[in-house]
């Protein structure tokens, strides 16, 4: 049978920005909404949906706006800045139009919107709309940009300096954001990041895709100058707790997974034997690089499982497939979540991309950490240093990590004596990221808090 609108506690519209990283994490937390009673509709521009390989995330609603660029997306803009500009002029009068088609008959309540889109707040007052921004990255690069927006943390940083800021713990110009550490590198990023504070304090609600015991003194010390709320890992419970089976697809996909092939061949695998490589959906890695990595995964002592997209594809040496097909697959896309709660899958070289990060924390998986840019070298200190759930390869001169690095990281973390805490240390962290999600959980009252507030505005309507 139908639903009607008296169904649902509310109708929240959920806004990403249009990157793979951004839409995940949206996706899956509209889904914990949703299984909790309210409507949701995910709205994606034109040029995502046109590209995205799949969605099946009933019984969430798809809709579309524009950016400006149907055709081609950021990729048609000429710089980062013109595209912002571009999305938020035609973005605001779309989104508009969208929130007034559904007056008569799912009236929206609230907007939940990606904050690098800051301009999403003016559509929510616009309308008397409860308005969410739900942050992608880390609470404590979230706290190290604030402090950079307030010029609390004045720029260019010395070699030397040791970082202090309320919350963390010391850093070192290295473990910044790469805006930050680079000074003067993509400056169009740098000012996204920043611009995400401009209008902040006038949201309703600021939610981080993080939780409260992994990030505890920096959520505390945030909450000083906003209402910040956890409400991560935004991990479908199916891969967590194995209770809500139908949760399983990823949903939203702008890359083709390679699935079956995937899942059948770490099936055909020993228990924690497999090596998994991944960069996430951006980063591009020089070609020399590629080239040690490959050379590393081939002598090492494991099977691997690495993903290479198809445009870094032309950068692998050749005849890698068939040299290594007796240890290694490599795929262009796979399920991650899937191949990380495998019980194959023995450690991960990654990126340190957040989802990527939290992710295999939420899945007890031991990390090499191989930061590229962003916000990758700052997950990456906390996953050395603090959380300890496993290494950072080692760069050279170049800033390339060699290939007997790679292989003495996996050592490292796969067998090595040594390895044992980081092992131990990342089952304890999958244990405490599921108590934060479980029923009851610290995340769970945060997002319990939200619905109820859109109940009691709704009513009150
Ligand atoms: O073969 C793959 C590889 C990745 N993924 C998924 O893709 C997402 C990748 O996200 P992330 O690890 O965060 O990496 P990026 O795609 O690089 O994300 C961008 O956005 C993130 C959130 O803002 C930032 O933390 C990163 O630094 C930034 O590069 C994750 O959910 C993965 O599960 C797959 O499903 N299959």
């Amino acid at each position: 049978m139908e639903r009607g609108k008296e169904d649902y506690i509310a109708h929240c519209l959920i806004l990403p920005y249009p990157s793979q990283g951004h839409v995940n994490p949206m996706l899956q937390f509209a889904k914990r909404l949703s299984h909790k009673g309210v409507k949701i509709t995910l709205v994606v521009t034109k040029f995502l949906h046109k590209t995205m390989q799949e969605f099946s995330s009933f019984p969430i609603s798809l809709e579309t706006i524009s950016d400006g660029f149907d055709e081609g997306g950021r990729a048609q803009a000429e710089s980062l800045a013109a595209y912002r500009n571009q999305f938020r002029l035609v973005g605001t009068e779309t989104l508009s139009e969208l929130v007034e088609k559904h007056k008569t008959d799912y009236a929206v309540d609230c907007i939940i919107y990606d904050p690098f889109l800051s301009w999403v707040l003016d559509v929510t007052k616009k309308f008397g709309l409860v308005s969410a921004a739900l942050f992608t990255q880390s609470c404590s690069v979230d706290n190290i940009y604030y402090h950079v927006y307030k010029k609390e943390l004045k720029l260019p940083l010395l070699e030397t300096q040791k970082i202090m800021i309320p919350g963390l713990p010391p850093l070192e110009s290295s473990d910044m954001p790469s805006f930050i550490s680079v000074h003067g590198s993509h400056p169009e990023s740098f000012e996204m990041l920043l611009d995400q504070f401009q209008n902040l304090e006038k949201a309703n609600w600021i939610l981080v895709n993080t939780f409260h015991k992994l990030e505890e003194e920096v959520i505390n010390s945030m909450t000083r100058f906003f209402p910040v709320k956890a409400i991560g890992p935004t991990i479908p419970s199916m891969y967590i707790d194995q209770r809500l089976k139908d949760d399983k697809e990823y949903g939203f996909s702008i890359f083709k997974p390679i699935s079956d092939v995937c899942i059948k061949w770490l099936t055909e695998r020993a228990s924690r034997s497999v090596v998994y490589v991944s960069f996430g959906s951006l980063a591009q890695l020089e070609a020399e690089q590629m080239e040690e990595l490959a050379q590393g995964l081939k002598t090492c002592n494991e099977y691997f499982l690495w993903v290479v997209r198809s445009s870094e594809e032309s950068k692998l040496p050749e005849n890698l497939s068939e040299e290594t097909s007796k240890k290694g697959l490599i795929v262009s896309w796979c399920p991650q979540l899937e191949v990380l709660a495998h019980k194959a899958t023995g450690c991960f070289i990654t990126h340190c991309g957040w989802n990527s990060t939290l992710e295999a924390l939420s899945l007890g998986v031991p990390l090499v950490a191989m930061p590229q840019w962003t916000d990758q070298s700052t997950n990456s200190k906390f996953i050395k240093d603090v959380w300890k759930i496993g290494i950072e390869a080692k760069i050279d001169e170049r800033g390339i990590v060699e290939r007997a690095e790679i292989v003495r990281c996996i050592n490292h973390v796969m067998e090595g004596e040594e390895g044992e805490e980081i092992r131990t240390n990342a089952k304890k962290w999958k244990e405490i990221a599921r108590e934060a999600i479980d029923e009851g959980g610290s995340s769970d009252k945060n997002i319990e808090e939200f619905i109820s507030s859109l109940m009691s505005n709704t009513s009150t309507q």
